[in-house]
């Protein structure tokens, strides 16, 4: 099949590598000549886990091109996927401007019959708005169809491959019969269902996974409180198959480019139709505040932190990944550099995306690990890195100037931590200060 995909982020590149893996020709297009030319040059401009191989392999065989021409992308295709950014606007809402230039973009190069699909998040209606778009341009015959995303970052190519399911939106047999093809090698998990229907998919799936981590961040908190451990509640609930173990992990709450974006326009779009969704806007709420329970934890253990110098391990919104779009830290270091305090900072592979939004000269950008915990008052973990899980404690404990550790994604066992003399926060468990191992003056 000849495939272009129109918009060349981390969806379009990912899916468009991976549909060559399976033997299709694919265009890669993207309106920016600088990345095209980057993956022209054999790069992947991102980091995610067994991309670049993939890409190599496939450029090399000729079934991968990246171009800029999106006519004659176009032109050449069966089939078109648009994979372009739908950011928030101010208000929640998703911005339609991208999905809207590539349908005009799309129906001035059509040349025959193609199935357009929509493979960007998008609220419901847009694949109309998309073929309306098209037909103003074109009078030839032509299907759009729904085809949303659920990959992770950092598992992408993994999640692509190997999804749980294909969501096919279709409003004709032909359609859905090209997309069914296409995807069969992937999975036999296909849900053909209506455009509208496989639309809202998408948006109900990222809110309920958004709220199952709203929920446990808020048990993890009551935890706290009544002396509860949240793992061994996560565990208890999560055998329950009805309930299901992923997506329990307590912490500093989701981030990324995704959920944040996704739950607040499906807000939005549940306004405009006047339905008022109180539990979402809750998920969201709930959202906001448990990043700043690490700076609780903070003045708990410092009194305050004005002049002191807090460590920070992870910038990035989840591990391996250098995206930093709505990353819990971002808030979190302007806070404490609000606060008086000074920061330095460590992430494997976030440290370039996060400096160029945002830079301030009270952090120190450190190129290791142990540089961070080196004289620091305390050292706070937010993003759950192999390369932090792993660390040796008694290294990290005989660097830090006060051997205080804040984990903000529960990764060390008590059993790690005994054998310390760190006083340990960590998020829903109870906090432990090993007081045989220094004095009590000292947190
Ligand atoms: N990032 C993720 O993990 C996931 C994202 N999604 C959804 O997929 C969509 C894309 O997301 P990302 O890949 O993260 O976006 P991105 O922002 O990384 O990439 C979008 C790309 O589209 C290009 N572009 C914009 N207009 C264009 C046009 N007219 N012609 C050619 N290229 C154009 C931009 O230059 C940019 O490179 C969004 O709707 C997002 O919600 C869905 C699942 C996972
Ligand atoms: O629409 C999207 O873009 C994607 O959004 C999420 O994928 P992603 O944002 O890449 O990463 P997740 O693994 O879902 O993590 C999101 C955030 O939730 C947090 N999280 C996740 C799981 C958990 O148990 N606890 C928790 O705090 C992570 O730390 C991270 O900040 C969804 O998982 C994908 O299915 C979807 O395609």
């Amino acid at each position: 099949m000849n495939i272009s995909v129109i918009g060349t982020g981390y969806v379009g590149l990912v899916s468009g590598v991976c549909y060559s893996e399976l033997g299709n020709n694919v265009s890669c297009v993207d309106k920016d000549p600088f990345k095209i030319e980057i993956l022209r040059n054999g790069r992947v401009p991102i980091y995610e886990p067994g991309l670049q191989p993939l890409l190599n392999s496939n450029a090399a065989q000729g079934r991968l091109k990246f171009t800029i021409d999106t006519v004659e992308a176009v032109a050449e295709a069966d089939l078109i996927i648009i994979a372009v950014g739908t950011p928030p606007l101010p208000n929640g809402e998703a911005d339609m401007q991208y999905i809207e230039a590539a349908a005009k973009e799309i129906a001035q190069a059509m040349n025959g019959y193609k199935v357009v699909c929509v493979k960007s998040t998008v609220p419901v209606g847009t694949n109309e708005r998309v073929r309306a778009i098209i037909a103003t341009h074109y009078s030839g015959q032509f299907d759009v169809a729904s085809l949303p995303e659920f990959l992770r970052e950092g598992t992408a190519v993994k999640d692509t491959l190997h999804p749980d399911r294909i969501v096919i939106g279709a409003e004709s047999e032909r359609a859905a019969q090209l997309l069914k093809e296409l995807h069969i090698p992937f999975t036999n998990e296909i849900v053909v269902t209506d455009i509208r229907s496989a639309e809202m998919i998408k948006y109900a799936s990222n809110a309920f996974l958004a709220t199952k981590i709203s929920f446990i961040n808020e048990i993890a908190n009551i935890c706290e409180k009544v002396g509860a451990d949240v793992i061994e509640v996560a565990k208890g609930m999560g055998l329950d198959r009805r309930i299901g173990a992923s997506f329990l992990r307590a912490g500093i709450g989701y981030g990324g480019s995704c959920f944040p974006k996704d739950t607040k326009a499906l807000i939005q779009i549940a306004g405009n139709v006047e339905y008022d969704f109180k539990l979402l806007k809750a998920v969201v709420e709930v959202n906001r505040h448990q990043r700043f329970g690490v700076l609780d934890k903070l003045f708990q253990a410092l009194d305050n932190v004005y002049g002191k110098t807090i460590g920070i391990w992870g910038l990035s919104f989840k591990p391996e990944t250098d995206d930093v779009r709505e990353a819990p830290a971002l808030e979190i270091i302007d806070r404490l550099i609000e606060l008086g305090a000074k920061v330095k900072v460590y992430d494997p592979k976030g440290m370039e995306s996060f400096r160029r939004m945002y830079d301030h000269p009270s952090i120190t950008w450190c190129e290791a690990a142990m540089d961070v915990a080196q004289g620091s008052e305390a050292l706070c973990l937010l993003t759950e890195w192999s390369e932090f899980v792993t660390a040796d404690l008694a290294q990290v404990e005989a660097a830090l100037a006060r051997p205080v550790l804040i984990d903000g994604r529960n990764v060390f066992s008590l059993d790690q931590i005994r054998n310390t003399g760190l006083a340990y926060y960590p998020v829903g468990r109870p906090v432990f200060h090993n007081k045989s191992q220094y004095s009590q003056e000292v947190i």
